[in-house]
């Protein structure tokens, strides 16, 4: 069975005030609920590691930078996010791919990277718009999972987030049937990859403005083992209850 994850991707929010929201969120998890995972800007990666120490609240990094080092002016490696005990990296955001020109084959390199440096990378996939219209969705899915995901992907390695990019920030979300169609043809693609025994254990997220309304239903999709979340992982009130409704799913 994968594991349920419930990831939140704070983008270019937050202060080092913010992190109070970690205590709070803490005390509202729910008893043997999935795994949390919060990704704050990487300022706050440090404080973030503190503030989470002692709850089950995992921390992770939003990007990292395929070398181990060099003259890579405001960048950051994997082996510096692994140092400060965050343990996830998201990879290949659309935000990313749109805003910094990452192609498939950068976000292959930066996950290398971040295995080698002993952290799990969420690898984000999702469809234009456009691609939706034209029926290109599965092709799109495809060409970034065969040009993104290096070999040796693992369970514990890696969690594949599908993101349509038309729904990250706009309150649009696919059908329940859409966002099986992609997450059954992941699975179908990483077994053929990967065999059944390892496909079967790697978690599949959703991400696109999930909120609390509307969690559940998304929850009950096959093959959603968790979400993405930016917005709404903000505040307590808001991503607590997607969690309850995961922990429930
Ligand atoms: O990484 C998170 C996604 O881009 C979703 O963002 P959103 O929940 O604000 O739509």
């Amino acid at each position: 069975m994968p594991r349920k994850i419930a990831a939140g991707n704070w983008k270019m929010n937050g202060t080092a005030a913010s992190l109070a929201m970690l205590r709070d969120l803490a005390a509202n998890l729910p008893d043997a609920g999935p795994d949390v995972l919060i990704c704050p800007p990487a300022p706050l990666l440090f404080r973030a590691v503190d503030a989470a120490a002692g709850t089950s609240i995992l921390i992770g990094a939003q990007d990292c930078h395929a070398a181990a080092s060099g003259a890579y002016t405001g960048d950051i490696s994997a082996a510096q996010i692994a140092d400060t005990g965050a343990t996830y990296v998201i990879l290949g955001h659309s935000e990313r791919r749109e805003g910094h020109n990452e192609r498939n084959r950068d976000v292959r390199a930066k996950i290398e990277a971040a295995w080698a440096a002993g952290l799990a990378a969420i690898l984000c996939l999702g469809e234009s718009l456009e691609d939706r219209e034209a029926d290109n969705t599965l092709d799109i899915i495809a060409g970034q999972l065969a040009g993104s995901l290096p070999n040796g992907a693992t369970p514990e390695n890696t969690v594949i987030a599908y993101e349509p990019i038309w729904a990250i920030g706009t309150g649009k979300v696919p059908t329940l049937a859409q966002i099986v169609d992609v997450h059954d043809f992941l699975r179908a693609e990483l077994t053929d990859r990967l065999g059944a025994t390892t496909a079967d254990d790697i978690s599949l997220l959703y991400g696109g403005s999930v909120k609390p309304d509307n969690a559940a239903l998304i929850f009950e999709a096959r093959n959603v083992d968790g979400a993405l979340v930016g917005g709404a992982s903000l505040k307590v009130a808001d991503f607590a209850p997607i969690i309850h409704a995961l922990a429930q799913s």
